[in-house]
């Protein structure tokens, strides 16, 4: 069973804050780029040009599904939530879904010299911006904690993490 869910925009911190849980709670990482990767063979950028984002978002949704059948902590690409079908999965399941929320400035900031992610190349700044809007209140609505990461560490947000798990488990025990 998967512990966790981390979601939320590009450059929040999911996979190198799901890196460090994996690691503290000595529990498999799954990334959905990375399952995303090896299942086409390519990079995230070769998928977006060779076959288009419509493609890559197929291929996010059947990654997504096969992951809920897995074991340990769960990193999502921040467009999961552009598809119904996905923020569905999301919002049925029992297992805590923490969204990563970190202003666009900080976000741009993180991720200006990357060049791995289309879409941070195809909309700029300003762009960034929109699609972070447009997207905040559907990561809001799939997860059941959020967690700022604007002015702490990975290391601090998945110590936050760590504690808020531990109460969840002490809520179900009662
Ligand atoms: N809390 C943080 N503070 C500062 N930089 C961070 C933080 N979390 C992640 N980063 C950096 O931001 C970039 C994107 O992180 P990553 O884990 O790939 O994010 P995501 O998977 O959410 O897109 C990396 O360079 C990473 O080192
Ligand atoms: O927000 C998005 O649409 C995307 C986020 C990326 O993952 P990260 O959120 O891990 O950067 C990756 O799936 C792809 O570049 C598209
Ligand atoms: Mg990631």
């Amino acid at each position: 069973m998967l512990d966790v869910i981390l979601v939320g925009f590009m450059g929040t911190g999911k996979t190198t804050v799901g890196e460090v849980l994996a690691a503290n709670f000595r529990r498999p990482q799954i990334d959905l780029d990375a399952e995303i990767v090896a299942a086409a063979g390519k990079s995230i950028k070769q998928i977006f040009a060779d076959s288009g984002e419509t493609a890559f978002r197929q291929l996010e949704t059947q990654v997504l599904q096969q992951a809920f059948a897995k074991s340990g902590i769960l990193s999502t690409g921040g467009g999961v939530v552009e598809s119904a079908a996905n923020r569905k999965l999301l919002q049925q399941t029992s297992i805590p879904v923490i969204y990563l929320q970190t202003g666009p400035a900080a976000i741009f900031d993180r991720l200006k010299g990357d060049d791995g992610r289309p879409l941070v190349q195809q909309l700029g700044q300003a762009g960034l911006r929109d699609l972070w809007q447009r997207r905040a209140p559907l990561y809001q609505s799939v997860a059941t904690h959020t967690v700022t990461t604007d002015a702490r560490t990975p290391l601090q947000v998945s110590q936050q993490i760590q504690q808020l798990l531990s109460q969840e488990v002490v809520i179900h025990e009662i």
